[in-house]
């Protein structure tokens, strides 16, 4: 299968890395068009992969193109690459967000098989989590299982309806950040009191993702884990107590809302 995407920014590099380190594409199958040939030729050069003189190309080189721009300026290069796709049969995959099956096939053929995804960048190291919806031309098409296949190589999938999929960018097409967030304040801590930040920032990364990798592997709930950490009148809960009264669940509801609400066009 040969794949192509247009834009190699953050995420599609995390997609491209997540696929070749899974080898589940080689980087000569990989055909790749972006904005400015200075910001991405080194790491196509690196890969091995193909490096198309214009968007159009990816798709006429491709059976399946990933479309990984920024949401501003979807509808310019929806205009420029409609003619090759209504001229043969590709498959498109978009990741940008806040842009609909509806919006996206506004500049295609109705018959154009269409894959919204949501990904999120831990798919970079196979550990993603990828929502999808098809439109109606690819619901009925084979390319659509194999791309879905290609998806969860690099992590969970989750089919969701597209009124879904603004939440699901609070929960994981976003989160990744805010758990950034969380993981550096906590390191923060650490060199508060002594420790260097590279330390502190290793310890505190280790103890999130092997908290996140108990609940995934535990049949119990995130709070039936905290309670078994925190012992009666011990550090965990007067620690948790103290973060409750500082807002920590009110600071982690507004900003999911706040996502929720810009991905919603609100
Ligand atoms: N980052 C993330 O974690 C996630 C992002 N997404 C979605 O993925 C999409 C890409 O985001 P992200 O990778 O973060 O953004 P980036 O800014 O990192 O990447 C966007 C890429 O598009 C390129 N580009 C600009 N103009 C054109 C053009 N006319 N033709 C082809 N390529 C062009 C840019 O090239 P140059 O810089 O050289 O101009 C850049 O490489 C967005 O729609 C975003 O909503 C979805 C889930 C998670
Ligand atoms: O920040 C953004 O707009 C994109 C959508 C999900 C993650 N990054």
């Amino acid at each position: 299968m040969q794949i192509g995407f247009i834009g190699v920014g953050n995420m599609a590099r995390a997609i491209i890395d997540g696929l070749l380190a899974t080898k589940a594409v080689a980087g000569t199958d990989l055909h790749v068009h972006s904005g400015h040939l200075e910001h991405y030729q080194a790491y196509a050069d690196k890969i091995g992969a193909h490096i198309a003189p214009d968007n159009a190309t990816v798709v006429a080189d491709s059976d399946v193109v990933f479309l990984a721009v920024k949401p501003q300026i979807t509808p310019d290069v929806l205009t420029e690459i409609s003619g090759t796709f209504a001229s043969r049969p590709a498959y498109l995959v978009s990741m940008v967000s806040g842009f609909d099956l509806a919006a996206l096939g506004a500049h295609l053929t109705a018959s154009q098989p269409i894959l919204r995804i949501m990904p999120n960048l831990n798919v970079a190291i196979a550990a993603g989590m990828t929502a999808y919806a098809p439109n109606a031309a690819a619901s009925v098409d084979d390319q659509t299982k194999a791309v879905i296949g290609l998806l969860a190589q690099i992590g969970g999938t989750v089919a969701l309806p597209e009124a879904d999929f603004a939440t699901f960018v609070g929960l994981a097409g976003s989160s990744p950040a805010f758990v950034y967030q969380f993981i550096d304040a906590m390191a923060s801590v650490g060199v508060k009191y002594g420790l260097s930040k590279k330390v502190a920032v290793q310890i505190a990364a280790q103890a999130v993702a092997g908290s996140a990798q108990l609940v995934l592997n535990r049949d119990a709930s995130p709070a039936d884990l905290a309670d078994a950490v925190a012992s009666p009148g011990g550090t965990t809960i007067r620690g948790m107590l103290a973060m409750q009264a500082a807002g920590f669940q009110n600071a982690v509801v507004a900003g999911l809302d706040a996502t929720i609400a810009m991905d919603k066009g609100e």
